[in-house]
């Protein structure tokens, strides 16, 4: 793009002008939170939100920490690659892992109730060792993740305003770390769901622009044509028919098993979700991720099947920014597919709508891997090695000095490899090569009282560096040189992707038989403590039994807790597994199988469908949080009337709290789903 659609000043003024307008915003619901709902941010609370958010908050903090630049960029890319199957092998082999790791959560849940992070479990389990070794693969994953938010979100900042990229990759972070300082783990999921509405609502405007308004495509047959009409002037390699209208794409279904390779690694090993998890009050976890992930599913596979191909259907025209070339690799690597086919589509309100969204993207996605570093470097390394008694004084500060620094690190990191030319696109790819490993072995150590720390602590280095040596070989044979190019293409990928998360298979069955099968009784786990809040409960004139998060556990309440856990464990396993083989095998492999190139009907039929499941994700999403937190807003909104009008003092507002917040708890329901008599007791309650 020689000319940009936008001035550099709009770039400022989103990344910086948004950044603030959320952190002001943050600072005052802070306020709020504190003078009437009596929330205290405690080392506690800026770690796990009191433990206490319901399922619709739980399914957008999940959306949104999940929807990264690349969901939308590198999505689109595949789909502007290898046609509509692109965006389903995306969304499909994406959010299956999010899915499954509701079993993971509940079981996290159960087993260790007081954790903070998956590390503190694991370390209560195998000890030192291992506790390093996942603090590495955790760390590396966050790292991972939160490059490919800067390097993606600076390219596309960069290339619809101009603004110097590396000017762009400092300024991202801005606002994010500002807010995140601010409220913490409960700040990042309120900003959450501000970010997953306008995401969704953009999402909407796009697809109903391209399939219904626009005056050159408008229709799904304009769009069809003109992809029947893109295959006969370039037709795809390994496609069938070398249509872009086929599940049939042989390209395609390798990066699908890149994707879930890597996407299992980002959700399994990334603290983030075990974080969202452990916020989560014990009913809400599994209906929170099962709500998340199939909200989820609608956002790349409605957006690239929509910018992808509206790209593809627009690259011959001259409102299309490369016109008259089609885009490079590179370009379509860095993730230039959706904002290119936003500017064609949309002209300057394209533009601006494409950074409003991967603005959203990238800072709420970085909320969550600040706050995920955060609480692994302040419980896992430094309440653990260097000040086991910390007060919760200190490790909040610790929180802030770290969020800090990794942000600064971030950065530093992300304009290194914007110089040796490492894209978005090629990180997404290789990401499951570096942490893909640990997979099974972190799982298995929720699930399975039989694996020893030697086969957790040795099989992810082990297997790592056996995926290195596939990746590497791979390419090397393929193209004879180990050259960005060539390692960043599909056959090395998918080497280095597979062994990493499969060899742990054979790995662990060696060191069972030369350590023996161990005999956990999970006591370790259950031992694990919460952090101490009483000093700055003191400070703040409040007594922490009242705070949000605060009060202290009876032994009944425990038995309770563990029994409706119990019981969504056995639910969360057949459901996740039910939905993963859809998505996986009952939904693809029949298209896959049957080479069936799209009719037209059926392109429409598809497209339909795309719509009408993203509007769904906004009522579960978007306003189904606000319906669920209805009494806590109502309240809190009479609460501000009442002290405005000078009618109540704060005070009395606490007081009245207490008793309300404990009736709206046993009025939210206690199982998972809410048993008969639980329902009939809360309904007769309201
Ligand atoms: N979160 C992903 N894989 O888009």
């Amino acid at each position: 793009m020689t000319t940009t659609p936008l001035d550099q000043g709009v770039g400022y003024g989103i990344v910086l002008g948004l950044g603030f307008a959320f952190a002001l915003g943050m600072i005052l619901t802070t306020f709020i939170l504190r003078r009437y709902n009596s929330e205290l941010v405690t080392s506690e609370m800026f770690n796990t939100a009191g433990r206490t958010v319901k399922s619709g908050l739980v399914g957008s903090a999940v959306v949104s920490s999940w929807t990264w630049a690349a969901t939308l960029l590198q999505s689109s890319g595949v789909c502007y690659r290898y046609g509509v199957s692109g965006p389903f092998w995306y969304a499909s082999g994406a959010t299956v892992q999010i899915l499954l790791f509701a079993t993971l959560a509940i079981e996290l849940k159960r087993r260790a109730p007081n954790a903070h992070t998956f590390l503190e479990v694991i370390k209560a389990r195998y000890g030192t060792v291992a506790h390093i070794v996942f603090m590495v693969f955790g760390l590396v994953t966050n790292i991972l993740v939160s490059l490919m938010l800067i390097v993606g979100g600076s390219a596309t900042v960069s290339a619809l305003t101009g603004m110097n990229t590396v000017a762009a990759i400092y300024l991202l972070p801005v606002g994010v770390v500002a807010y995140t300082l601010v409220g913490g783990l409960k700040a990042t999921i309120l900003t959450d769901w501000i970010h997953t509405f306008i995401l969704l609502i953009i999402i909407i405007i796009f697809s109903l622009t391209a399939y219904a308004s626009s005056e050159i495509l408008g229709s799904p047959s304009a769009v069809y044509d003109r992809l029947v009409q893109a295959a006969l002037d370039h037709p795809v390699d390994g496609n069938a028919h070398g249509s872009y209208l086929t599940m049939r794409s042989s390209e395609g279904a390798i990066f699908f098993v890149i994707n879930i390779v890597g996407n299992f690694g980002t959700v399994f090993l990334d603290n983030g979700y075990y974080n969202k998890a452990i916020a989560a009050s014990p009913v809400h976890a599994l209906p929170g991720y099962i709500i998340g992930g199939l909200s989820w599913f609608a956002i790349p596979w409605l957006t690239a099947t929509t910018m992808g191909l509206s790209a593809l259907a627009l690259e011959n025209t001259p409102a299309f920014p490369t016109y008259p070339d089609r885009m490079s690799d590179a370009d379509v690597s860095a993730g230039l597919v959706l904002p290119y086919a936003a500017v064609a589509l949309l002209g300057r309100g394209g533009a601006i709508a494409t950074l409003l969204i991967v603005f959203m993207a990238v800072t709420s996605a970085t909320s969550s891997e600040l706050i995920a570093v955060s609480s692994i470097c302040t419980y896992d390394l430094y309440r653990t090695y260097f000040k086991p008694d910390a007060s919760g004084k200190r490790l909040i500060y610790m929180s802030h000095v770290i969020v800090c620094c990794y942000a600064v690190f971030i950065s530093s990191f992300s304009v290194g490899l914007f110089y040796a030319g490492i894209s978005m696109g090629y990180l997404y790819l290789m990401m499951g090569c570096i942490i893909s490993s640990a997979v099974i072995p972190a799982t298995l150590t929720l699930v399975w009282n039989g694996q020893n720390k030697w086969a957790a602590a040795m099989s992810p280095i082990l297997g790592l560096a056996f995926a290195l040596i596939a990746w590497l070989v791979t390419a090397k044979k393929q193209c004879g040189n180990l050259g960005v190019d060539c390692t960043g293409s599909n056959n090395p990928m998918l080497a280095g992707n597979v062994v990493a998360l499969l060899s742990p298979l054979i790995l662990i069955p060696i060191f069972t038989l030369i350590f023996g099968l161990d005999h956990y009784d999970w006591k370790s786990m259950m031992a694990i403590r919460k952090g101490d809040d009483h000093d700055l409960a003191t400070t703040a004139g409040m007594d922490l039994e009242n705070t949000v998060g605060g009060h202290e556990e009876t032994a009944a309440e425990f038995e309770a807790e563990q029994s409706k856990l119990m019981r969504a464990s056995k639910i969360s396993k057949w459901t996740t597994l039910v939905m993963t083989i859809s998505f996986l095998v009952l939904w693809p492999f029949p298209m896959y199988g049957s080479s069936y190139v799209f009719s037209k009907p059926f392109f429409t039929g598809w497209v339909t469908v795309g719509i009408i499941w993203i509007f769904c994700s906004l009522g579960a999403v978007g306003i189904f949080p606000v319906f669920e937190g209805r009494q806590t807003l109502i309240r809190t909104s009479k609460a501000i009337f009442n002290d405005v009008t000078g009618k109540k003092h704060p005070k009395m507002i606490h007081a009245e709290n207490a008793t309300a917040m404990e009736n709206e708890n046993a009025a939210s329901g206690t199982d998972t789903p809410p048993k008969k008599e639980n329902t009939t007791q809360s309904v007769l309650k309201e």
